[in-house]
This record gives structure tokens, sequence and C-alpha cells, in this order.
């Protein structure tokens, strides 16, 4: 399987390629030429496996360069009974005879779904590292949780660096401490005074610098590489055979939404033939893709309008893997998502309303829906007394949001996208009480600290970057 860009469709190589170079050239980010697709026939024979098969089945027709037993091996050491706490990996809830389900994906190693396919990316790092005797320096940018998430997965990887940035004073204790009590030497955490679209356009402008990019070897973890957003559909399959329902018969999702990474992953799925009725963003405050989904204006929201939220991992106002699903809806037009990206990298709006994308969208199954402060107290409070359950106020945004959209007969599977420990702050607020945590981060927020403050500024990062590496050669 080949990849191109979504802006230039130039041919970017195979998996391996597109996996460790983050970015294409062009600054679009690499798409498969082609989806390919079960039958319902095939569907039936996927329905009974476990993880790792079912992980296989989907992964490898994108993925022509690493041989079958190699792969098979990369994901049996990744999803474990012992990493993910159990075998069943995603194990799937209901929410009483509501209709509603949670698909628990934030039981790895730091406590939210990002795990899913960070660890994969750990294991395929390493591997493909080793085969090509190459190191790679990631960069990446945070909003509180692909930070932890990729530094827990890359701890003690000899031929990975990291550098990630993070929004100063943006995240929850807990999450600041998850990143910030570690003391390694690949690992860097900076923290920026800004935004994480700021952390992000940083990540992208690094990128964009060819010459210093292929001379330290610039690499990312975030949804921008290909590889998060595949390992990410995979568990769309296995909550939806978890429903045990006939064949052909429609589930929807309701996903927690910020870049847009987790909900494209799904309609990946539903691209692939998984019979996915409806995909639902759910948004926060920063209601940038409810804006798009309702009215078909994409207009990404500038740094000072992004608010300060209590999902602070979904405060984002430009949302990456966006790109992908407008490629998607121009029907791969590389020309046309070129152009819509220069109006978006202008700041200007990217109005679809009277043109046939717009048709194309409202007949992809998304539609989307928005969440408050007062309503994530509601909601966590509500699904706890109701159903004994404590969700995180993310999980708590795609809930509420998931309950507005289920329709009759339909079951609505809601992603659980991190563990309510990671949130003390709101969930406390909520039900007055604290939720557990794991023994391991047991005083977390009491270790001290290493990170870097820096401004918000390319050039200084890459000084930064550059300091640290000091003469780097392969
Ligand atoms: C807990 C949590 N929920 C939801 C999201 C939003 O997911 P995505 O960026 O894939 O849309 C994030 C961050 O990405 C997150 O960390
Ligand atoms: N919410 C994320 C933001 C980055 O998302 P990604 O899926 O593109 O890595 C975070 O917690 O860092």
């Amino acid at each position: 399987m080949q990849y191109v860009s979504t802006r230039g469709h130039q041919p970017l190589g195979t998996f391996t390629d597109v996996l460790l170079s983050g970015l294409a050239p062009d600054g679009g980010l690499a798409m498969p030429e082609r989806i390919s697709t079960f039958s319902a026939a095939e569907l039936e024979r996927l329905r009974e496996l476990p993880y790792v098969e079912l992980a296989y089945e989907v992964m490898h027709p994108f993925i022509s360069d690493i041989p079958e037993d190699d792969l098979r091996e990369l994901l049996r050491r990744t999803y474990r009974a012992e990493v993910f706490g159990s075998e069943d990996i995603t194990p799937l809830t209901a929410l009483g005879d509501s209709g509603l389900y949670l698909l628990e994906l934030s039981n790895g190693p730091s406590l939210a779904f990002k795990d899913m396919a960070m660890q994969f990316l750990g294991h395929a790092f390493e591997y493909v590292l080793e085969r090509e005797d190459r190191r790679v320096n990631i960069l990446g940018a945070t909003s509180g949780d692909t930070g932890s998430a990729a530094e827990y997965a890359m701890l003690g990887k000899e031929r990975v660096n990291v550098f990630m940035l993070s929004p100063q004073g943006r995240m929850s204790r807990f999450q600041q401490a998850q990143m910030y009590s570690l003391d390694e030497p690949n690992i860097f955490n900076i923290a920026v005074a800004g935004v994480f679209d700021d952390c992000q356009d940083l990540v992208k402008a690094v990128n964009a610098d060819a010459e210093f990019k292929a001379r330290y070897d610039i690499g990312a973890v975030n949804s921008i590489n290909w590889g998060r957003v595949l390992a990410q559909a995979v568990y769309y399959f296995k909550g939806y055979f978890a429903l045990n329902l006939p064949a052909g018969a429609e589930a929807d999702f309701c996903v927690p939404s910020g870049n847009f990474g987790n909900v494209f992953a799904g309609y990946l799925a539903r691209e692939m033939g998984l019979p996915v009725g409806r995909l639902i963003v759910a948004s926060n405050e920063n209601s940038v893709l409810h804006e798009f989904f309702s009215g078909g204006v994409y207009h990404v929201w500038p740094a000072e309008r992004v608010a300060v939220t209590s999902s602070p991992s979904m405060d984002i106002g430009k949302a990456s893997n966006f790109e992908r699903f407008l490629y998607l809806m121009a029907d791969a037009d590389a020309g046309q998502v070129g152009t819509w990206w220069e109006e978006v990298a202008a700041g200007r709006p990217v109005d679809l309303r009277e043109s046939a994308h717009w048709a194309a969208v409202q007949a992809s199954g998304f539609a989307a829906g928005r969440s408050s402060h007062a309503d994530r107290l509601a909601t966590i409070r509500r699904v706890d007394t109701d159903f004994g359950r404590l969700i995180d106020p993310h999980t708590a945004d795609g809930v509420l949001v998931g309950e507005s959209f289920k329709r009759p007969g339909v079951p609505m599977v809601c992603l659980e996208t991190a563990l309510p420990a990671k949130f003390a702050e709101t969930v406390r607020e909520a039900v007055g009480r604290e939720p557990a945590r794991p023994a391991r981060f047991a005083g977390i927020e009491e270790r001290p600290r290493h990170f870097t403050e820096l401004p918000n500024d390319a050039e200084a990062l890459k000084a930064f970057i550059a300091e640290k590496l000091g003469e780097w050669a392969q």
C-alpha cells in the first residue's frame, strides 16, 4: 500500500516511511492511496477474534512493508492484558438498559485512550529503527494526554528522543505531573507560553523546515501520524462486535473530540465496511467542530478564543485530522484540499454550504453536539448515581451528547477517553469525592518537576532541540 499527501498527491512511500516521517513535505497529511474494505462475510469472520488478531486483520491491508509474522509479533507485544488491564483490552460496559455503552479505552499505562495506539507506535518505532539502523527525534504537541502516553511508550527506547510541547498552565495537575515528573535522558518536556494549537503549529513549523527536519531526523507521534489513526480504528471494530448485533445491524458511536483523530479513526472503520450508523462529534466549549457540522463553515478559532475548560484535553481550536476528512469529502482532490488549507492558514473560513462537498459531509454519517462545564458536572453526577459508574469530564461530554442523539433501537457507544483520576478537581466538584487512582500514581503531584519553559517561537524551539542533540549524526 502506497501513501499520498492530502495536499499534493506526491507519493510518500509505504507505511514505515509515513510512520517515521510524520507530516508530508508539502505540509499535508499522509493518506493511503485507497481504503480497503471488508465484505459482510469477512466481517462475520472477524466477529469473534481476540484483540491482537482483530488488530492484525484491520491494520495489515495498510501495512505492506512489515512482514506478516513481524506485524503479528508487534501486535502481540502491544495488546497484552498486563498492559491494558484485561484480556478484552477494550471492555464494553452497558449503562443500565439505556442503550448507551461505554467503550473502555483508558486502562493502559497513562490512563487515556492515547495508549491504545501509542503503545503500538512505541514497539513499531523500535522495530523499524532497529531494522534500518536509524534513530529518530519525536516532536509532539499535547493538550495533556498525548504527551504522557508518548513518553510512557518511548521510555528507555535507545533510538528515540521525545521533545514534547505542552501549553503552560492549561492541563490538569495530574496531567502535568505525569509528564513533568519524568527525569529520563531521552525525554524533554517543554512548556510553551500559549495554547495547544500554538504547540501544534510549532510542530508543523519545525516540520516545514526541510533542512532542519532532515538534519535532526524529526518524527511525529500526534495523530498527524497515520500509524496513530490506523491503530485507533481497531477498537471501533472491537466495540461493535462486543454489542453482538445481528449481521449488518447499525451501531452509533459518540466521540469526545478535539484534534479529530479519534473520530476520524471511526470514520475509517465505517469506510472499511463496519456498520457504523452515525458518528457523533462531542465538543466542549471550544466548539469549532460543532460549528462546522451544524453550519457547514470550518473557521478555526484563534488562540485568544480558545477557552480553558474542565475537559482541557479538548481545548483545541484547529483540528489537525479535519484535513483528512475534507480530503475524503473532496474525493481525494488534493488540489482542492491545498486551496482550502491556504484559507485555513490565513485564518479565513472554509465555507462548504453551497458546494457538492457539503452534500458529501451530510451523507457521511457525522453529527455534532457540545457541552459546558455545568453539563459536564451534571453528567458525571448522573452517570455515577444512575449507573454506579464514575466517568471523567471528557467522557462526560461524550455521554451527554451521545444521549441527545440516541436513536430508538440503535445502540450508542460512547468512547471513554480518560479515567477520572486524571481530572480529580472536576470529578470532586461533581460528586464530592476523590476518584480512585492506581497505586503507581500515589503522590505524583508532589514529585520534582523537570521541564523547560519556551516562548511560542519556532526558532527558539529549533535552537533548544539543536542544543540538546549537539552533534547529531545517524
Ligand atoms: C481525554 C481526551 N478526550 C478526547 C480527546 C480528543 O480526541 P481527538 O483529539 O482525537 O479528537 C483528547 C485529546 O485528543 C483527550 O485526551
Ligand atoms: N488531546 C490531545 C491533543 C493531541 O491529540 P493527538 O491525538 O493529535 O495527539 C492531547 O491530550 O494531547
